[in-house]
């Protein structure tokens, strides 16, 4: 899907590999007996020791079978405190035991208590059984868990009206606030996110981002309005056609069914003629806004110009809501209402909500490249899951802050300080943090590299780990199958390579079982959703999501200014 994806891992581990190069001690070397070692469940503990070339390795590991019964009773005692504070209480130390090298006995031993720690989630439904027949109404969000838009409309209310940070602030009016009597004959500008792959045919390799887009569009053109669309394509640098939208004009007629009128500009009179003459319930998309520099500095003086064209404003450009440019942010201020689309909701309802009210056991599953990528999201999500699932190339920074001998995959050397600071404070939150048990490993960063499964302990010198193991795989779904919530951001291994993708497409299957059992499965982070896409299972998904660095940023909860820009909704007396 993103041609650019394996030359950007391949980027990424050339740079790791030189700074290894440079880190690395020539007399680092591993005994045979610490390569034996297999890594159970990584160590919460902060007493494990960063064993030296003379001592033995001794693993940390969570005495899972005491950690379940422990978690029941707490749960039995308090059956109105979070999961979160039960899974606190239940990790406390007096749950972990120093054990030696982890066995495959002790593996299938976790496995099997991971199984049965399902019963937890009958009490995360029925405290969604009585929130939903609550009265609180739902405010613009149209969330398909009402729960998730109970929590943002409580939480306005609770702050009379007044939205005050974070989740508060972004409950947004809604498009479908906006009716018939509202829009008939309005012109209506609307920011959509049409950034679309194009091959060298100027063909749509992936039309997501356009039929997300539609339900807004279709709703203004049913109403009577004349929508003036709006979107960027790429990063030109000033007027280059490759980056023109008139490729997504016969796929957007196609989809609205009526003739989307193209401009061939963005302000200016020709443009002005074009939306002087749109009849009731049509579309004029304007051509890429980026390519005016403008745009992406926010220019006052261009927000104007595009603010004139219309009399309302409509964000539905979720990929893009974390810019600050004019025609996500700056446009706010020369338009009312400035309100946010169905698209835009969706994905603050699912990747907002889900975060802030989540049914438990709630998961997150965190891969990708680099530590140093996720550390926001990881540390973000360390204060709200039950349950951490690590995998992709960021592990074996994980594994070597461990002391355990990572051969040549990719490490960041001056972020081992920190692994060891988010197990630890994964531990102090009472957070399972599990990080793979096996690798597959390969002896160099190819398509055709010759390839083996290791325990995670046992990786040689000049092999790299590129995938997650069988017996991860096996331990992650079943700790998977506890959950009624997973978040996951990042693949598993190097999935652009066949040979190194069953990890990552194991856990895009498993989510869509779970999926079809009534867990929500929420997917963010392009090369997620690109695995997801690949695998075929993307439409089971309760959602996923059309932006990559906007969910990430939601993730480690920042604000985004194309959402807070907009209108605020009006909290509705109950
Ligand atoms: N073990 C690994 N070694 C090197 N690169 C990896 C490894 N596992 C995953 N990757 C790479 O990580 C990249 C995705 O990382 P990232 O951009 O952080 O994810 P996302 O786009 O989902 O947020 C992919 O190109 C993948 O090949
Ligand atoms: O594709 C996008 O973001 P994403 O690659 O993070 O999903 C959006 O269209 C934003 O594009 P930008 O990162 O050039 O501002």
């Amino acid at each position: 899907m993103r041609s650019s994806t394996v030359s950007k891992a391949s980027n990424i581990f050339n740079l790791s590999s030189t700074i290894r190069e440079i880190h690395t001690s020539p007399n680092h070397s591993h005994s045979a007996s610490r390569q034996r070692l297999s890594l159970s469940l990584l160590s919460l503990s902060d007493s494990h020791p960063l064993p030296n070339q003379n001592q033995p390795i001794y693993l940390v590991h969570i005495n899972l079978s005491l950690f379940i019964h422990t978690l029941f009773f707490a749960l039995s005692l308090y059956p109105r405190q979070s999961n979160n504070a039960a899974m606190a209480s239940a990790t406390a130390p007096t749950t972990l035991s120093l054990l030696p090298t982890a066995t495959s006995s002790s593996t299938s031993h976790i496995r099997s208590s991971l199984l049965h720690l399902s019963p937890t989630s009958s009490s995360s439904s029925s405290c969604s059984i009585s929130l939903r027949s609550s009265n609180i109404r739902r405010l613009g969000f149209s969330a398909a868990d009402p729960l998730f838009a109970h929590g943002v409309a409580s939480k306005v209310r609770s702050f009379g009206g007044k939205a005050v940070r974070g989740v508060v602030s972004m409950a947004k009016k809604s498009v479908g606030d906006l009716t018939a009597a509202d829009l008939k004959g309005k012109k209506v500008f609307v920011r959509a996110d049409l950034n679309v792959p194009l091959d060298d045919n100027q063909n749509i390799t992936d039309d997501t981002r356009v039929r997300a887009a539609v339900p807004t569009i279709k709703h203004l053109i049913q109403n009577g309005a004349k929508v003036i669309l709006s979107s960027h394509l790429g990063r030109p640098k000033g007027v280059t056609p490759k980056f023109s939208l008139a490729p997504l004009v016969p796929r957007l007629s196609e989809l609205l069914g009526i003739q989307v009128v193209k401009a061939d500009d963005v302000i200016g009179p020709e443009v002005e003629k074009l939306v002087a003459s749109l009849p009731d319930g049509s579309v004029l998309l304007l051509e890429n806004v980026r390519f005016y520099k403008e745009e992406e500095k926010n220019d006052p003086e261009f927000a104007k110009k595009l603010a004139s064209l219309a009399e309302l404003y409509v964000n539905d450009a979720f990929g893009t809501a974390h810019r600050a440019h004019a025609s996500t942010e700056g446009v706010t201020k020369f338009l009312k209402p400035s309100v946010a689309g169905f698209l835009l909701q969706k994905e603050l309802d699912y990747l907002v909500g889900a975060v802030s009210s989540p049914k438990r056991p709630f998961a997150a599953i965190v891969g990708g490249s680099k530590v140093s990528s996720k550390i926001g999201v990881i540390e973000s999500l360390l204060e709200k899951v039950d349950i951490l699932l690590l995998g992709g190339g960021m592990i074996f920074t994980f594994y070597k802050a461990q002391g355990l001998p990572v051969g040549s995959s990719l490490v960041e050397e001056d972020k081992l300080g920190l692994a060891t600071t988010l197990l630890e404070k994964a531990k102090a939150k009472g957070v399972s943090l599990l990080l793979p048990t096996d690798v597959v490993i390969a002896d160099k960063f190819a398509p055709d590299a010759n390839s083996k499964i290791v325990p995670a302990s046992g990786i040689p010198d000049g092999w790299m780990g590129l995938d997650i193991g069988p017996d991860s795989i096996k331990t992650f779904n079943d700790a998977l199958d506890t959950t009624k919530t997973v978040i996951w951001n990042g693949p598993m291994g190097v999935f652009e390579f066949d040979k190194f993708a069953v990890g990552t497409e194991s856990i895009a299957k498993k989510l869509a079982e779970l999926s079809g059992k009534g867990v929500t499965t929420i997917i963010g982070g392009g090369d997620s959703v690109a695995a997801v896409e690949k695998v075929g299972v993307a439409a089971v998904m309760s959602h996923i999501s059309t932006g990559g660095g906007a969910s990430l940023e939601l993730l480690e909860g920042k604000q985004l200014p194309g959402v807070l820009a907009l209108d605020e909704a009006t909290p509705v007396p109950v």
